[in-house]
C-alpha cells in the first residue's frame, strides 16, 4: 500500500498558504460581538466621569495591534485601519446608547461593569481573534470578490446576532478598511 505523504506540521507552512479562509462571515461576527459589547462599556461609563473617549487606552489597542500584526506578517498600517474603524464603531454605538437613556431613562442600565476588570478583557479577547482572521483571510480580503463577501457576511452577521439598527449602523462603520488590506 502506498505511503501517504506526510502532511508539514503547521509551523512550517508559510503565512501565504495558510490565509485560506474563503469566507469573511467570522470576522463579521467578531465585529457584530465586538459592537455588542459597547452595551457593556457605555454601561460602565454612563452616569460616570468617565469620557466615551479614552484616546490612551486606543492608543494603547492600535500600537498593540500594530506589533502584533508585523509578526503574524500582516500590514501594520492595514490592520491598524481596521482597528481604528471597530473604535469608532464602537463609540457610535456607545454615543446612541448614551442618546436613548437620556431620553428614556426606565431603559438605563441597572448594573455598571467594571470597565477594567470585566468589560476590556473581553474587547481583548476579541482582538486576538480579529488579529487571526484578518490572517486567515489575507488573500481573500485582497481579491476582487472582497467587497461583495464582505456585504454578504455583514448581513448573515447582522441577521445572526439580531442587531437593531443602531448596532446595523456600527456594523456599517466598522467595514470600510476590511478590503483595503492587501
Ligand atoms: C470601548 C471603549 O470606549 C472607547 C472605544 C474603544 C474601543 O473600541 O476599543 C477604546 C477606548 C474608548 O475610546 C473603552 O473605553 O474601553
Amino acid at each position: 500500500a502506498p505511503t501517504p505523504t506526510p502532511v508539514p506540521a503547521f509551523a512550517s507552512v508559510p503565512a501565504s498558504a495558510s490565509a485560506r479562509a474563503n469566507s469573511l462571515v467570522p470576522l463579521t461576527d467578531l465585529f457584530a460581538e465586538r459592537l455588542l459589547l459597547a452595551d457593556k462599556v457605555a454601561a460602565a461609563k454612563y452616569g460616570t466621569d468617565k469620557p466615551i473617549d479614552d484616546p490612551e487606552r486606543e492608543r494603547q489597542i492600535l500600537d498593540d495591534v500594530s506589533a502584533r500584526a508585523v509578526a503574524l506578517g500582516l500590514d501594520p498600517e492595514a490592520v491598524s485601519a481596521v482597528f481604528r474603524d471597530q473604535i469608532e464603531a464602537n463609540k457610535l454605538v456607545q454615543r446612541g446608547l448614551y442618546a436613548r437613556w437620556d431620553a428614556h431613562p426606565e431603559q438605563r442600565p441597572t448594573e455598571r461593569p467594571d470597565l477594567v476588570k470585566e468589560v476590556r478583557p473581553q474587547l481583548d479577547r476579541i482582538t486576538t481573534q480579529v488579529l487571526a482572521e484578518l490572517r486567515e483571510t489575507s488573500a481573500l480580503r485582497a481579491g476582487r470578490s472582497c467587497a461583495p463577501r464582505l456585504t454578504v457576511a455583514a448581513a448573515r452577521s447582522a441577521y445572526g446576532h439580531e442587531l437593531d439598527l443602531l448596532h446595523l449602523e456600527g456594523l456599517a462603520r466598522a467595514l470600510p478598511s476590511v478590503c483595503a488590506g492587501r
